[in-house]
């Protein structure tokens, strides 16, 4: 069994360089405000409020850094946890890739967490270290889907696609953040995948070709990832029932 109050010290690496040309025009999709605070701003403090986060890495837009880091920093957090900034890449892979970078060897445990899911609540996390801490390299939380999906042959915008397939729903999940990794193994997986991720659209994905186990564990309806206009009315309705919740 293993000791639930040990908790390793963690770092979190949030990319936050994109543009977030889904949301439409604008300042990027990290800096976009909810109930009056930037997007980034949410997600570190999502990932400051596990006891075991020890550093923030965010990975700026790099026109954007300076601002990014006066925002954070007069940013109330725990004494615990350190927060840097650096310059982000063209892909979120290489976002990540210069994020890790960053991250002392001695820190055994990286959580990934999209700046773009900034309501991830602490026992998710949480969840993600345990899981890498008990011995997982690899862990991503995942909610089972709502949708039937088909796989399809892309054709032009606007005009039918034939089905190729349809994946039994019931062994399909959709991923989430933060992704927790075994430190060595993330660096190993970001060295040795090419640039292009060979079509990973996460961290995990790379690992996975490396040929590590990855696991699931349950991801939660609040750390949805703040892609299109839609989101951002659901994002503030999920913060207006924080409030209320809490009395103010
Ligand atoms: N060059 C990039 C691209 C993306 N990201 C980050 O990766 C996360 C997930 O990406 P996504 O939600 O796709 O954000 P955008 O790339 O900004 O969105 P879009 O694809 O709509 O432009 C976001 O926190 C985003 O800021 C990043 O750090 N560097
Ligand atoms: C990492 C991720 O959030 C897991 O679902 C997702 O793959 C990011 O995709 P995006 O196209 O960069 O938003």
């Amino acid at each position: 069994m293993s000791d639930r109050s040990f908790t390793p010290r963690t770092a979190a690496v949030i990319p936050a360089a994109g543009r977030g040309v889904r949301l439409g025009p604008g300042a990027p999709k990290a800096l976009r405000v909810l109930n009056g605070t930037p997007m980034l701003v949410h997600a570190v403090r999502a990932m400051a409020a596990s006891n075991a986060v020890v550093l923030v890495v965010v990975v700026a837009p790099p026109e954007d850094t300076p601002g990014v880091r006066n925002l954070l920093a007069d940013l109330a957090l725990p004494d615990r946890t350190d927060v840097v900034v650096v310059p982000g890449g063209e892909t979120r892979q290489e976002s990540v890739r210069l994020g890790l970078a960053a991250v002392p060897d001695d820190v055994p445990i990286v959580l990934v967490h999209d700046a773009a899911r900034p309501l991830v609540p602490v026992d998710t996390v949480d969840s993600v270290i345990e899981a890498v801490r008990d011995g997982a390299p690899a862990v991503v939380p995942a909610l089972p889907l709502a949708d039937t999906v088909k796989e399809v042959t892309p054709g032009e915008k606007g005009t039918p696609e034939p089905v190729v397939a349809t994946p039994e729903r019931a062994r399909l999940r959709a991923v989430q953040t933060p992704q927790g990794f075994d430190r060595a193994t993330l660096v190993r997986a970001h060295d040795t995948v090419p640039a292009d991720g060979e079509g990973a659209t996460d961290c995990a994905g790379l690992v996975e070709r490396l040929g590590e186990p990855v696991v699931v564990v349950p991801g939660h309806e609040e750390a949805f990832k703040v892609t299109r206009p839609l989101d951002l009315v659901l994002a503030e309705a999920v913060l207006a029932r924080r409030r209320a919740n809490d009395g103010f």
